[in-house]
């Protein structure tokens, strides 16, 4: 049988369970009444819940193979309908996310690395912030272009300067379809999809923004289509379309133009909101925490000093600034419950029965939050990755990035640019704040499959 929970009721589910705070809330509550391991309905479709590490690493790791299917997200499948790296399954996904892995790799390797890419763009906006003269600004738009820069550098091969009306158009839209994905809205049509859907509503101004996206990428991929030059591939497109022109005959290939589009899509769903948020996230924390701030910066200038560009080797020589980063990472908790996943074939799992194609949510809070491995879950406190001699240690339940197959593909891209940008604002500029820390709130916008941080205004004055 299925794992216990509320009965639910005739199309609606477990609808009245449902707290207007959000999934992570819901659950929550549910979760002290029937246990680590739950059923819950959202609307007709039962979705099993897993509740802290041990039950996330028994599924998504140790049963890694059965778990490793992506789940549905109500809202946006009819969009992917189940082409690009994020919502595939099956052979599709495995051949979308090998093929991604490498060309991420490969870049690191002779071509122009992902670190040299990011070290540029944070030259950029090192000038861009001097050109502030110290003004308040709200950082989310140039964090939010850094990021998009850097998906833009890998899949184009060009990055756009800040006042550039195409950047300023994409980043509005992805900005605006991040808000809606992690808005009540969303949970409310992964209940009433097929209500919702005949209406419109929120999910068409929705899917007219990603068009718009979509049209974006299909463009740069008609120029790239002209100008391709096949003894050398310079870009994640270039190297698609390679793919595509040798497995032209195979009927059954994946290389074909939706997934080609819809990968992209998916890079710039997952790389740009997710990696700004936490910069806005660490920045608001920074100003909160005038004593951590001082730290990090005492730190910048021991290891790195003024006269040079901070490298992703300086990592292993900055005990704080890496902890302090992870308690960011850790504190900002940016995808509460996860992305849902599916398990792919019927699956016994401690004790129940799974059966195939059902939705799993792993509520990776749950991990971040747990009081058994961080003394001050619910506290910005950078000791929870150092130990007692100040070295930097990481509990294994820090999975922001959650784990098995399915683990962030960006990761090692996400960290380098947390690094990167983060030591290179604070080598470069002090931080103002037009509140005193005490009176910054820390409340997200939304709490939903997100926490979109809230708007705020930092000035940057010189250092030196
Ligand atoms: C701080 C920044 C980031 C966080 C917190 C984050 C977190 C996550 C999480 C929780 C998942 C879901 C994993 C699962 O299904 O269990 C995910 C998937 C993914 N992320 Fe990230 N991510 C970040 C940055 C990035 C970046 C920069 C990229 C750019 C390449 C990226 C690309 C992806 C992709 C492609 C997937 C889907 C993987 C798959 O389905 O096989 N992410 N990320």
């Amino acid at each position: 049988c299925l794992p216990p929970g509320p009965w639910p009721l005739p199309f609606l589910g477990n609808v009245l369970q449902m707290d207007q705070k959000g999934l992570l809330k819901s659950f929550q509550a549910l979760r002290e009444k029937y246990g680590d391991v739950f059923t819950i309905y959202l609307g007709s479709r039962p979705a099993v819940i897993l509740w802290w590490y041990e039950a996330m690493k028994e599924a998504l790791v140790d049963q890694a193979e059965a778990f490793s299917g992506r789940g549905h997200i109500a809202i946006i499948d009819p969009v992917f309908q189940g082409t690009g790296v994020v919502f595939a399954n099956g052979k599709s996904w495995k051949v979308l996310r090998r093929f991604s892995v490498t060309i991420m790799k490969d870049f690191g390797m002779g071509k122009r690395s992902i670190e040299e890419r990011i070290k540029e763009e944070a030259q950029c906006l090192v000038e861009e912030l001097q050109k502030s003269q110290g003004a308040y600004l709200d950082p989310h738009f140039l964090f939010n272009a850094i990021t998009a820069n850097i998906i833009c550098s890998i899949v184009f091969r060009e990055r756009f300067n800040y006042q550039d009306p195409r950047l300023l158009q994409l980043l509005h839209l992805l900005n605006e379809i991040f808000i809606i994905l992690c808005s009540f809205y969303t949970q409310m049509f992964e209940i009433f999809p097929g209500i919702l859907k005949h209406f419109p509503g929120t999910h068409t101004r929705l899917y007219s923004m990603i068009e718009e996206v979509k049209d974006f990428i299909t463009e740069n991929m008609e120029r790239h289509q002209k100008m391709l030059d096949p003894s050398g591939p310079k870009d994640f497109i270039d190297s698609f379309l390679l793919r595509m022109d040798k497995e032209r005959l195979d009927p059954e290939s994946e290389f074909h133009q939706k997934n080609l589009v819809h990968t992209v899509l998916s890079l710039f769903f997952a790389g740009t909101e997710t990696s700004s948020s936490t910069l806005c996230f660490g920045f608001l924390l920074l100003l909160k925490n005038p004593g951590v701030l001082e730290k990090v910066q005492a730190e910048i200038d021991r290891v790195i000093g003024a006269h040079r560009l901070p490298t992703l080797e300086d990592r292993a020589k900055m005990p704080y600034t890496d902890a302090v980063i992870h308690e960011i990472q850790r504190f900002s908790d940016l995808v509460p419950v996860g992305v849902p996943h599916s398990v792919i074939k019927d699956t016994h799992f401690r004790g129940y029965y799974l059966p195939k194609g059902i939705t799993v949510y792993p509520v990776l809070s749950s991990a971040l939050q747990d009081p058994r491995h961080f003394e001050k879950p619910n506290t910005f406190y950078p000791g929870h990755f150092l130990d007692a001699q100040g070295n930097f240690r990481k509990p294994e339940v820090f999975i922001p990035f959650s784990m098995g197959k399915r683990l962030c593909l960006g990761e090692s891209l996400a960290r380098s640019e947390l690094f990167l940008f983060l030591t290179t604002l604070l080598q470069n500029f002090s931080l103002g704040s037009p509140k005193a820390p005490e009176d910054i709130d820390l409340t997200p916008r939304e709490n939903g499959l997100g926490r979109p941080p809230p708007l705020f205004q930092v000035r940057f004055l010189p250092r030196r």
